[in-house]
């Protein structure tokens, strides 16, 4: 059996037309939306990801722009940087792009940006809202992998999956949004004492982690869906966590990576930034 290749490119493009028509329906009636990312210091692979979702941005019909700071910035330049960004009207989408150099303390960051405009549900409050069942914007990378299951052709309730990686941004939230999906989901970490014995038994498989080679093929059930979230780049190769070659011959579906969980990822900043317009313009309208 040759696994389902679950085309990310693809499945973002078709996505990514559908949100160009409510751009444009937005435009004609109210205004553009606008997404901006803050980046701080030079690192190569965080310059082309903010690069990528800039140029995503515009080409639905967005606006958006990209503040450059120097890698020694200090916090408390973008404490105000922010501060600014949550006052000003024409910007409805805020992303500041993590990690951010040692003198920065995240979360402090994080708490500063207006839950209203924080399109990668990273603030506390959002977290928060995630967990409490209110409205929220749904971490990109999560709603991401849920886009791509949509196209797996598998129904998730009472199936096994198993989540490795427990980060705030990935694994957590993908975690209760699977569970909420009626799925029993186990989080696997670094710690964890059976992690092979519940990839082995899963029906779907979702590695978070950045180590190339993680996921081989003896983990994997025959025809169980696998997620591949890693990117780690190796001699200049982007490379996931799962042994793609030998595993898509046994899978029943398989994101590559690259070309599979990312577009996703950059599609979903975009869908909730036109979120954030539209619950701006109800607002203005009560
Ligand atoms: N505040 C914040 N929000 C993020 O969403 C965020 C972040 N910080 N920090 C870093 C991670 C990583 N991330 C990726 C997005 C797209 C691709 C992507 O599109 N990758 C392409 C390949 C790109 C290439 O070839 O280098 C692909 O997988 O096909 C990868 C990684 C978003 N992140």
């Amino acid at each position: 059996m040759t696994a389902k290749i679950l085309d990310g490119k693809k499945i973002a493009q078709d996505y990514r037309a559908k949100l160009k028509k409510e751009v444009a329906v937005m435009k004609a009636q109210t205004f553009t939306p606008n997404l901006t990312v803050v980046l701080v210091g030079n690192d190569g692979a965080s310059l082309s990801y903010v690069t990528s979702k800039k140029k995503a941005a515009e080409a639905i019909g967005m606006s958006s722009d990209i503040i450059k700071l120097e890698e020694n910035t200090s916090e408390e330049e973008v404490l105000k940087i922010i501060r600014g960004l949550n006052e000003n009207p024409q910007v409805h989408g805020i992303l500041v792009q993590v990690p951010l150099p040692e003198q920065i303390n995240e979360s402090h960051i994080l708490e500063e940006i207006a839950p209203e405009k924080d399109v990668d549900g990273f603030s506390p409050i959002n977290i928060g809202r995630l967990y409490a069942g209110v409205e929220t914007f749904i971490p990109c990378t999560p709603l991401g992998i849920m886009e791509l299951l949509k196209h797996a052709d598998i129904n998730l309730t009472g199936k096994e999956i198993a989540v490795i990686g427990r980060s705030h941004i990935v694994g957590q939230p993908v975690a209760k949004l699977l569970t909420d999906s009626d799925a029993t989901v186990t989080l696997l970490h670094s710690k964890s004492k059976f992690l092979k014995d519940t990839l082995k038994r899963s029906d779907v498989i979702i590695s978070a982690v950045g180590k190339p080679g993680l996921v081989t093929v003896e983990d994997v059930k025959p025809g169980a869906v696998v997620i591949d979230v890693g990117n780690t780049v190796v001699d200049g190769k982007l490379r996931g966590d799962v042994d793609y070659e030998a595993v898509k011959e046994v899978a029943g579906a398989i994101t590559p990576v690259p070309g599979g969980v990312g577009p996703m990822t950059i599609t979903m900043v975009l869908n909730n930034t036109l979120i954030a317009a539209q619950r701006l313009v109800e607002k203005q309208k009560n």
